[in-house]
């Protein structure tokens, strides 16, 4: 039977003009009063709740779980998450009303929309979720980038540099790493940076001879909205604000132009800059080490760079010697490499003694990448598990006419110099990092390298 809402007297009043919404349940859980706010909120009538048993609204779904059983149960103040039909969530505080006697007679409620609130929470903690997931996806990566770090050095040149770079880890001083290409100056680097305090925080490459030049400043400075014609509108981050706390890496720092020296000099020197673009000066706290396989000291006689410059990267030099004069290091990092691919691939794979003997006699010009490169390569394509002469390129066996196949055939000339042109694409490949540095070593242009490369399908 329902009861309707007769005779306001004083208290009912007070009560209706709350805009809360309260609700007053006997011990049965029947309800006797509500506010008008409570009725809006269940999206039911007034009419339809008074008189009502608080279980039956419950079974119907009205609302979910309700609070009065509980309030009994415990005999105080209770509050809980609470569901309505209409897909609210609502934080209901249930209150034991005694009487005169202190025996429970009433169980007065009022409750708070918490539904933007819970969608909040639920979103925060996605949130979290997602950037424990980045977290744990960035130190998986980092600990990849230097799981490997231990640096193969039996040579005694090489251990020399091993040692200075240890002594200068733990000191924040300019530290300027030296040696050909290939040698394992970016892999020093990243060493010096793992036993440095700065550890934790980033490593951040920038190859100074990659960047287009046009784009240098806004890679490396970063810019900010609309500061040039295909610029992003929301402006971009520079790298050099991505190495805050950590280490910053200035690879092939001999390729960087004049123009751009006296920018990254004063940079280096007051660790400030302007993105392009923008008038707010930004600070950055980091750790430098350049690195360059130029003669650095040469280019300043000839005015190609920077003395000033030179001066703030030289503070601590390393050098590290080529691969050929660190015969100790060849046949460790070969057996290293051997261990590295034959699990890459699952292909268990061995040295005939002769092709080590040739390899310890070769000459490396690109050094540790190129034996890097050259050992992957025979572990891939030998079809035997003793890698024999047979399976090493033309280029390392000495003593092999490269010629006599071409001389003995009768293919046209231009054929031949197809077959040459391709071989000597193939091995600068295996030698250098980038199509620039091929095209330097080769004297043609980067563009020219990339068409060649694609002509002859060397990837
Ligand atoms: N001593 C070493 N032990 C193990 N791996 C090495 C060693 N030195 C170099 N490598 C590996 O050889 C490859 C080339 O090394 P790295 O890139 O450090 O050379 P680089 O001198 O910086 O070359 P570039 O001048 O072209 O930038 C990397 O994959 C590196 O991990």
């Amino acid at each position: 039977m329902k009861k309707t809402q007769k005779n306001f007297d004083e208290n009912e009043a007070v009560l209706h003009s709350l805009k809360d919404d309260i609700l007053v349940t006997n011990l049965d859980g029947t309800i006797l009063k509500v506010t008008d706010t409570t009725s809006s909120i269940y999206g039911v009538h007034p009419d339809d709740l008074i008189g009502r048993s608080v279980y039956d609204l419950e079974q119907e779904g009205v609302f979910t779980p309700i609070i009065t059983p509980l309030v009994l149960k415990e005999k105080k103040k209770q509050t809980i998450v609470q569901s309505t039909r209409e897909g609210k969530k609502l934080l209901v505080t249930g209150v034991p009303v005694l009487d005169k006697d202190g025996k429970l007679w009433r169980v007065v409620s009022y409750s708070h929309d918490i539904t933007e609130l819970m969608k909040m929470k639920s979103y925060f903690l996605e949130m979290q979720d997602e950037m424990d997931r980045v977290k744990n996806e960035l130190k998986l990566l980092r600990d990849q980038n230097f799981n490997n770090e231990g640096i193969i050095a039996k040579d005694r040149e090489m251990k020399k540099s091993l040692m200075v770079a240890n002594q200068v880890a733990e000191v924040d001083v300019n530290v300027l790493l030296l040696g050909e290409s290939g040698v394992g100056k970016t892999q020093l680097a990243k060493y010096i940076h793992n036993n440095s305090p700065r550890k934790n925080e980033p490593f951040i490459e920038v190859n100074c001879g990659a960047i287009p030049q046009s784009l240098f400043e806004a890679e490396f400075f970063g810019y900010e909205s609309g500061s040039f014609s295909g610029a992003k509108s929301q402006g971009k981050i520079g790298l050099v604000e991505l190495a805050e706390g950590g280490t910053l890496f200035l690879d092939e720092i001999g390729e960087l132009p004049l123009e751009h020296q006296v920018k990254v000099l004063k940079f280096i020197q007051e660790k400030s800059f302007y993105r392009v673009g923008g008038t707010k000066v930004k600070k950055v706290d980091f750790r430098l080490i350049s690195a360059t396989n130029q003669p650095l000291e040469k280019l300043v006689e000839e005015k190609r760079f920077r003395e000033d410059l030179f001066y703030r990267l030289n503070v601590i030099p390393i050098t590290i010697p080529p691969l050929r004069k660190r015969s100790a290091d060849i046949v460790l990092l070969i057996k290293h490499f051997l261990d590295v691919f034959s699990k890459k691939h699952n292909r268990e794979r061995e040295l005939d003694e002769a092709v080590m003997q040739q390899l310890l006699n070769n000459e490396w010009k690109g050094n540790v990448r190129e034996l890097m490169n050259l050992m992957e390569r025979l572990i891939v394509t030998s079809s035997s598990p003793i890698i024999s002469i047979e399976d090493l390129p033309d280029g390392y066996v000495k003593g092999k006419n490269e010629l006599a196949s071409f001389q003995s055939g009768q293919q046209p000339l231009k054929a031949i110099l197809k077959q040459v042109e391709k071989r000597v694409l193939n091995d600068a490949k295996q030698t250098y990092k980038t199509t620039t540095e091929v095209a330097k070593h080769l004297g043609i242009s980067q563009p020219s390298v990339v068409r060649k490369f694609k002509e002859y399908g060397i990837k």
